[in-house]
């Protein structure tokens, strides 16, 4: 399924937090959306799976405008894993992971056994199949994490929204993570403050500075030198990786305010 944001703006507490983004996720990208610290990330992807509404623009789905659409249709459509999510009821991992199933059948309806195969794949997908029966307030910040992106996937989603989904993770779960987000069928679209996974697992990305667009193409054609300093205000270095020749980045601080356009 086709994500696009036309025009997304997004006012609060009288600021633009987002100023008129318009971008792209073509049907089984996986698109990043970078940025320094409060440039609009987690804003932008609030309004996309819409628990922001945008005070002007629209997000469409296959061209259709995504709040117009009824919640379980919007649901089926769209999963989200926000950035924070409290569990404040300790519900088993099985759980968590079964209320991705709800937007596909009634709410008083019980799991068929093909929701259930759902959630256990979901499970074992991001190795988690051992904890089905623990408590997830017992669990790990990263195993949370992962429980979270597993309740995603069990929703079956056509677009998956991932907020720095790989935050609480190790390295090898980060690898594994996104990489099953990019394999398991889903268009994504993804906020990402690690530069080098992002130019690792990226088709295309998008660089927010102050609520706004500055840059969007290819890693190779975004994350360059100049943008580097520009936006995120370091001295950075390309090299291509030598497994993949997918850019690299090496970061050193710039040492005047100068460098930043040399
Ligand atoms: N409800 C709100 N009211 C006022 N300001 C807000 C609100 N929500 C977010 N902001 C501000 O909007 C800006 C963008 O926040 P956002 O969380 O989208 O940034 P981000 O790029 O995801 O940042 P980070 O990388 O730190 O997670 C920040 O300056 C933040 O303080």
């Amino acid at each position: 399924m086709d994500l696009s944001l036309n025009g997304v703006s997004v006012t609060a507490a009288g600021r633009k937090l987002v100023d008129d983004v318009t971008l792209e996720a073509r049907q089984g990208q996986f698109v990043g959306l970078l940025g320094p610290n409060g440039s609009g990330k987690s804003t932008t992807l609030r309004a996309v799976y819409q628990v922001l509404k945008p005070s002007a623009g629209a997000v469409l789905a296959d061209g259709q405008p995504v709040d117009g659409m009824a919640p379980r249709k919007r649901a089926r459509a769209i999963a989200a894993v926000a950035q924070e999510s409290h569990a404040e009821f300790d519900f088993t991992v099985a759980e968590v992971v079964a209320m991705g199933r709800m937007p596909h059948h009634g709410l008083l309806d019980r799991m068929s056994a093909a929701d259930r195969r759902v959630c256990a794949g979901a499970l074992a997908q991001v190795g988690l199949a051992h904890l089905a029966e623990r408590g997830v307030l017992t669990l790990s910040g990263g195993e949370r994490q992962r429980v979270l992106i597993a309740r995603a996937l069990a929703q079956q989603p056509r677009i998956l929204v991932l907020d720095e989904p790989t935050n609480h993770l190790d390295i090898r779960h980060q690898l594994e993570v996104l990489a099953l987000a990019r394999t398991s069928g889903p268009t994504v679209l993804a906020a990402l403050h690690d530069l080098n996974l992002a130019a690792a697992v990226c088709d295309m990305v998008h660089v927010l500075d102050h609520g706004r667009l500055v840059a969007s193409g290819t890693p190779a054609e975004v994350l360059t030198p100049a943008l580097l300093a520009d936006v995120f205000g370091v001295r950075g270095h390309v090299v291509p990786h030598p497994a993949t020749g997918r850019p690299q980045l090496l970061f050193d601080l710039l040492e005047s305010p100068e460098d930043s356009h040399a």
